[in-house]
């Protein structure tokens, strides 16, 4: 079963088309990320998923119910969504209990073992269920925001970059928290989100949307490893995108050659090779050799992300080495090529 399923959903605003036919499905019990530049679209699309505006054109359904499309509008209230927006979600004049039950029958508010329930299912402790929300951290209150988005234990969760004003460790550890609540509610998720480490790190599939349409779906090591293109490439990660001339399989390129992925006719090519594919061997004169000058060192604690330039070319190409230890500035190296490369048509 898919929890969401939109087909050629467009949306323009005035003469700005934003969304130009987007398809994408969640299925039952994923999160599923949506990546893209910050103006592409993402929120649009969680509005119109929501019920707060409506598409141009194109199809949305929750589950087997179509709710916009065909001739048919279901309003918000009868969609069975939840919104978790980026921040100030929660009412201020409610403590934490009350935010929490705040979109649940009258009937069912007064069920107090639900909000422990909810408060245990974000990892919060039972004893925040009387303070104002001023009196939570950042990270406490996206919790709160949560437990309330799943309090009436919608078909679909959308959640809008409800991160992004948290600081770094806060973050890691509020995602972790999120990711945790919705496995054990089985919750359908959609993440919006323009950081591509929240999107891998997090989700079941990426989608990574661009000129207003999702141009990959994904598990998030298939987007990394086989993107669509070399824009999509880029997109998840630090890429080197390499001329290369293909023969018998192996692209030749400045480095070296590499065997493709995936095969193509012989000819010039544009081929994608990771940092963490490009190897730094000391220049010992002993072989044939693609020596390369070291520009520069981003340090990342864990690994670093070395710049060079190859002599022969001037072609910029990143090394990713793990440890401590870095190569000198202006250092003339060796490189090699590990593994297979992507291959894609040479751009005019
Ligand atoms: N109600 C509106 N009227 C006119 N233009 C709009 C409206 N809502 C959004 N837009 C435009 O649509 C484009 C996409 O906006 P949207 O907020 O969906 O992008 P986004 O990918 O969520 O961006 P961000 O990551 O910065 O939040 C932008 O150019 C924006 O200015």
């Amino acid at each position: 079963m898919t929890a969401l399923t939109i087909k050629g959903v467009c949306k323009s605003f005035g003469d700005h088309p934003v969304l130009d036919g987007v398809d994408l499905t969640v299925a039952d019990g994923e999160l599923t990320a949506v990546l893209g530049a910050s103006g592409c679209g993402k929120t649009t699309l969680l509005r119109l998923i929501a019920g707060f505006a409506a598409p141009d054109e194109g199809t949305i359904a929750l589950g087997d119910d179509v709710v916009v499309g065909d001739g048919t509008f279901v309003s918000p209230q009868r969609r069975r969504v939840g919104y978790v927006p980026q921040e100030g979600a929660l009412f201020p004049h409610l403590d934490v209990a009350e935010n929490i039950v705040f979109g649940l029958p009258r009937s069912e508010r007064k069920a107090h073992h639900r909000v422990d329930e909810l408060l245990e299912l974000v990892g919060l402790d039972r004893r925040v269920r009387h303070r104002a929300p001023h009196q939570l951290s950042g990270g406490q209150q996206q919790r709160v925001a949560l437990a309330r988005a799943l309090a009436p234990r919608p078909t679909l969760l959308l959640l809008d970059e409800p991160f992004s004003s948290l600081d770094a460790a806060l973050r890691t550890e509020t995602r972790e928290a999120v990711v945790s609540a919705l496995r054990a509610a089985s919750a359908s998720a959609l993440l919006v989100t323009h950081d591509q480490g929240e999107a891998m790190s997090m989700a079941d599939r990426i989608a990574i949307m661009r000129d207003g349409r999702i141009v990959q779906a994904d598990a998030p090591a298939a987007v990394y490893g086989q993107p669509a293109d070399a824009a999509t490439a880029r997109s998840v990660g630090h890429a080197n995108v390499l001329e290369a001339q293909v023969r018998d399989g192996l692209a030749h390129t400045s480095i070296g050659p590499i065997p493709l992925r995936r095969l193509r006719r012989d000819g010039p090519a544009q081929i994608l090779v990771r940092p963490e594919q490009v190897l730094i061997v000391p220049a010992d004169g002993t072989s044939i050799q693609t020596l390369a000058r070291v520009d520069r060192v981003h340090f990342y604690g864990h690994d670093s992300v070395v710049a060079l330039t190859v002599l022969a070319t001037d072609e910029r190409v990143l090394a990713r080495i793990s440890g401590g230890t870095s190569p000198v500035l202006g250092a003339t190296v060796d490189l090699e090529l590990a593994g297979e490369a992507m291959n894609y048509a040479t751009e005019p």
